[in-house]
């Protein structure tokens, strides 16, 4: 039978009058990366933290490989690692030092200590400045310290509250990387508000939007969701709108500018090859095309819409 690693049913939670997170449900039953995908306030970090024990929900149950967050907490915790938006880090404490602090605030036994810490060490990539003062560390190692403590106790499945914020676009690439990695051994769970950050490294998705779940399913599902559905097209010597409206595969059009339209089509296959050829066989001289994708606001926008009307599996 299929582990079930994690189950959210029916979790709400009210800071004070406002509930920041309403009748939220999920599943996660396999290793890989779940990308939470939401707005700023959208309520991420609220489920996170829910989710790892360090808040009590208002409403509804939590239970990590079929415990009780509330019932049993440290029996959940001792298989979650976790590390939230702001990471607990000891800045005057050496690499060394502060795992080996983790290592025995997570209950490990003081024999096999020593072993963790190298372990982790070694997986995060951290080993050479082991004896370095954490303050001391640009951001990534920072942050590769932070996922070194999340997992030094082996749990079955890691919470990371948007860990590539604030980090240049190398570090983000590495810490990804390694996110990828420690992801093929058990199950991640990954918040950002960046689309092209979940799009990049997670497997499934759950998009929140004012503290609702808008869309669950795979990436892949995601993608094929938002696949865009309008070309922009400029035109040195512009047709009218009913010529270009005939092109097969066009199903409306609009003007957007002088001399700029906006297309829809209904199959993307070889479209703006179609276009293109078109516009060279009568002269048009095309100047510009573009496949436009929806920004991350209107899927939010058009999701939220959705869920109002429909129910989401
Ligand atoms: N301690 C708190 N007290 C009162 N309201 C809170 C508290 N923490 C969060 N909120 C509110 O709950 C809602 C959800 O916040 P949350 O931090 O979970 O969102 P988020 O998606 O993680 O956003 P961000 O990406 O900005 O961290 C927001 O409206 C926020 O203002």
């Amino acid at each position: 039978m299929q582990q079930t690693i994690v189950k959210l049913e029916n979790l709400s939670h009210r800071y004070s009058q406002q509930w920041a997170v309403k009748d939220i449900s999920f599943e996660i039953n396999r290793n890989g990366i779940l990308g939470l995908l939401g707005s700023n306030g959208a309520g991420k970090s609220t489920t996170m933290n829910i989710l790892c024990g360090v808040l009590s929900q208002t409403e509804g149950q939590v239970s990590i490989d079929g415990i009780d967050i509330r019932q049993n907490p440290e029996e959940a915790k001792k298989r979650i690692g976790f590390l939230p938006q702001q990471a607990p880090l000891h800045l005057e404490q050496t690499v060394d030092e502060y795992l080996t602090f983790c290592a025995h605030i997570r209950l490990l036994p003081k024999r096999d200590i020593k072993a963790a810490v190298e372990a982790v060490k070694e997986r995060c990539g951290v080993a050479h400045f082991s004896n370095r003062l954490i303050g001391n560390l640009s951001g990534g190692y920072r942050q590769r310290v932070g996922i070194a403590q999340a997992i030094i106790h082996k749990p079955l499945l890691v919470v990371l509250d948007e860990p590539t914020n604030g980090l240049d676009p190398n570090q983000i690439l590495e810490v990804r990387q390694l996110i990828k990695e420690i992801a093929a051994e058990r199950s991640v769970i990954f918040s950002s508000h960046i689309l092209a950050e979940v799009q990049a490294t997670c497997h499934d998705i759950i998009m929140i939007e004012g503290g609702q779940v808008v869309f669950k399913d795979t990436m892949q599902a995601f993608n094929n969701y938002i696949a865009p559905d309008s070309l922009i097209v400029s035109f040195e010597n512009a047709p009218s709108i009913e010529v270009l409206k005939s092109i097969p595969g066009i199903t409306s059009g609009e003007q957007v500018e002088d001399k700029t339209y906006r297309l829809h089509f209904d199959d993307a296959h070889q479209i703006s090859e179609k276009v293109v050829l078109k516009s060279v066989e009568e002269g048009w001289r095309l100047t510009e095309i573009n496949l436009e994708k929806s920004s991350l606001d209107a899927i939010f926008a058009q999701l939220s819409n959705k869920r109002s009307s429909q129910t989401i599996s």
